[in-house]
């Protein structure tokens, strides 16, 4: 069911790809079903340049035939489509980095000139990290006294382990804090604060960056759009 909504929400968010774009491929379960989906209009004869946000959806993409660029070819993109783990629907604003992509992704986004969102309805939250932790990448220096501080922002900070209990590491090599904070009240000064404390590389607070969310559920895909 929650795969189905997934699904039917990348699907439209994809369905958005049109003649000649630069198009941003995201990360992670929904990600994926959006990188298909694409990969079958390019089959169709659709012609974009991807952007790969991790080195798994690049191997996606190019299983798929969809052409890849970089930054040294394209450095604005025209759409960038990926997941989320929260969206908070007044604001369209979000926490990533669940599958440890946010740095990589954070770059694409920025440099798009729409970022879409594809999530199923049960990633809607009232505030941002009611259920999500929010990841923060950071270097290896030090990473005790970076995890100091991001406790004395209000987080319990866990390094993120794989299943096998070693730490995971980013696509840049990297660990990632999974940064518990409860109801955040002011995202974009917790994310401009996160950065700010020297060890980190980027945190997964996307604050004023998505233009519009796919939303699937049971009664079918539904948009959110950011006002103004
Ligand atoms: O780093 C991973 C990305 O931010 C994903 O877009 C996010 O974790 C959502 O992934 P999923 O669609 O698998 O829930």
């Amino acid at each position: 069911m929650q795969e189905d909504w997934k699904r039917a929400a990348a699907e439209a968010a994809a369905a958005l790809a049109e003649d000649g774009m630069v198009v941003g491929l995201g990360t992670g379960s929904t990600a994926a079903w959006a990188i298909a989906a694409l990969g079958e209009r390019v089959r169709r004869g659709l012609r974009i340049l991807g952007i790969p946000t991790s080195e798994r959806s690049a191997a996606q993409a190019r299983t798929l035939g969809i052409p890849l660029t970089g930054f040294d070819r394209h450095a604005r993109l025209d759409l960038a489509i990926d997941g989320a783990d929260e969206v908070e629907p007044g604001t369209l604003d979000l926490v990533k980095g669940l599958g440890g992509a946010l740095l990589r992704e954070k770059i694409v986004a920025a440099a798009s000139a729409r970022l879409v969102i594809a999530v199923d309805e049960g990633k809607l939250v009232a505030r941002l990290g009611s259920r999500a932790p929010v990841p923060v990448e950071v270097v290896d220096f030090g990473r005790e006294a970076t995890a100091a501080h991001l406790a004395a922002l209000g987080a319990e900070p866990a390094l993120r382990r794989g299943e096998d209990g070693v730490a995971f590491r980013s696509d840049g090599g990297n660990p990632i804090l999974d940064c518990r904070f409860g109801p955040i009240g002011d995202a974009g000064a917790l994310e401009t604060a996160l950065n700010r404390i020297p060890g980190v590389i980027e945190n997964g607070l996307f604050v004023g960056r998505a233009a519009a969310v796919a939303v699937g559920g049971a009664g079918g895909v539904r948009w959110l759009r950011r006002q103004g």
